[in-house]
């Protein structure tokens, strides 16, 4: 059997039987009749291959590779129809993990008010993608588009960005979680480093340039004794990778204002919760476990101190991001050059009343009904 590059091209004459050969000269002759028909032939299958790649893009997540497929027109045209306002003064915001917590919410919040929003997302597995599908769903119904790609994807984000001018970028896609830093640390450099300078570049060249509001963290403070936390605080004892993590996200933002003058701020969350939330967290893992008669491990600070936390409600999260965006002040900047300077800003965003995590404990059992099986452990770090 011909091999496709015996149908496209076949062999010189001399490989084929004699009697053969002047038949398939004639064939060949009528193919190809010049040497600049074989050159266009030639060409047209290296244009094939390139628009193939170009719906391919081989990422590698952190934990695994994965094929995302993206590009042509009808992904175009649903990029765009997603990107449309729908109000005066409206904003068009890509929102970097839109099938996370709190990008979802988000992202629902600006376009329920009639703003644009194009998500993307790499459903990672840290956990269950299923609830992250369900949460696309939820975007879909409501006429949000999510892309399937990851924000170390330079390519996709430079085609997110020659389609739609955005506005804002709101960039909410990172490694969560504090504990889970000991068992894959390299998921925390991939994402929250490597992943935020990706998406900067591509913020800083873009022209006009996004203003961008991204999530940092309440970890940043670390092992400061001093409560509440104002953000005027030293960040420079960060008690897990992940904290370090953000903290060098606030220094590489930092930067990204001063030479490219791309409008930055900063959100510091505090231990957000409400429905939709992630399952890695307490109060997610505690219900788990008591519903299931499993026990509980609750962490304790220095000299056996309980252990706080400003757990802050998802709604009051939502309008601290979307204030933000609102009052973010233009990036300066374009084509990669700084203009004047840029706003940049740091704000916490959290509540001001501590709950132990043993209170915690107390209102899952009043709620559930179901005394905990809890065992107190001694914990390395604070934050
Ligand atoms: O605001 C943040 O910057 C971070 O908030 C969240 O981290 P944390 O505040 O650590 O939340 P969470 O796991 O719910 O633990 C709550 C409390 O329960 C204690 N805790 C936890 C688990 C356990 O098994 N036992 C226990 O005592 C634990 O020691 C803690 O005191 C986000 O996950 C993180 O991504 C980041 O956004």
């Amino acid at each position: 059997m011909p091999s496709l590059e015996d149908e496209l091209f076949p062999s010189t004459p001399g490989k084929f039987k004699i009697d053969r050969a002047n038949t398939m000269n004639r064939q060949f002759h009528r193919c190809f009749a010049s040497t600049s028909t074989m050159f266009l032939w030639a060409l047209f299958l290296v244009a094939l291959t390139a628009s193939y790649l170009s719906f391919q893009s081989f990422v590698y997540t952190g934990s695994r590779y994965f094929t995302a497929s993206w590009g042509g027109i009808q992904w175009e045209k649903q990029i765009r129809h997603s990107a449309q306002i729908h109000r005066s003064n409206g904003m068009s915001v890509l929102v970097t993990g839109a099938a996370g917590f709190v990008g979802s919410h988000v992202s629902l919040a600006l376009k329920k008010r009639g703003d644009g929003v194009v998500g993307i997302d790499n459903f990672n597995n840290y956990y269950d993608p299923s609830l992250k599908r369900a949460r696309k769903s939820l975007l879909n119904n409501q006429g949000i588009f999510i892309v399937e790609g990851d924000i170390n994807d330079a390519r996709l984000i430079a085609k997110l960005f020659d389609t739609v001018a955005f506005t804002h970028v709101m960039h909410l896609a990172a490694q969560a979680g504090v504990r889970y830093a000991m068992e894959n640390p390299h998921s925390y450099v991939h994402s929250n480093i490597a992943g935020l300078v990706t998406l900067l570049e591509a913020c800083k060249s873009a022209n006009p340039q996004p203003s961008v509001v991204w999530a940092s963290s309440s970890s940043v403070y670390g092992l400061n004794e001093k409560v509440p936390f104002s953000e005027t605080d030293r960040t420079d004892q960060p008690a897990s990778l992940y904290a370090a993590t953000k903290k060098a996200g606030e220094e590489i933002t930092h930067t990204y204002n001063h030479i490219y003058g791309l409008s930055i701020t900063g959100l510091r969350f505090f231990t957000v919760y409400g429905p939709w939330g992630r399952p890695d967290m307490a109060y997610f893992s505690f219900t788990r476990n008591i519903l299931q008669g499993k026990p509980i491990t609750v962490y304790r600070g220095k000299d056996r101190a309980d252990l706080a936390r400003d757990f802050t409600f998802i709604d009051d999260i939502v309008k601290g991001c979307v204030g933000s965006l609102d009052t973010s002040g233009k990036s300066t900047g374009s084509g990669g050059k700084k203009r004047g300077p840029a706003p940049y800003r740091i704000f916490n965003l959290g509540n001001t009343s501590p709950v132990t995590v043993p209170t915690l404990v107390s209102i899952l059992e009043r709620h559930l009904k179901v005394k905990a099986k809890r065992k107190f452990c001694g914990y390395a770090w604070k934050r």
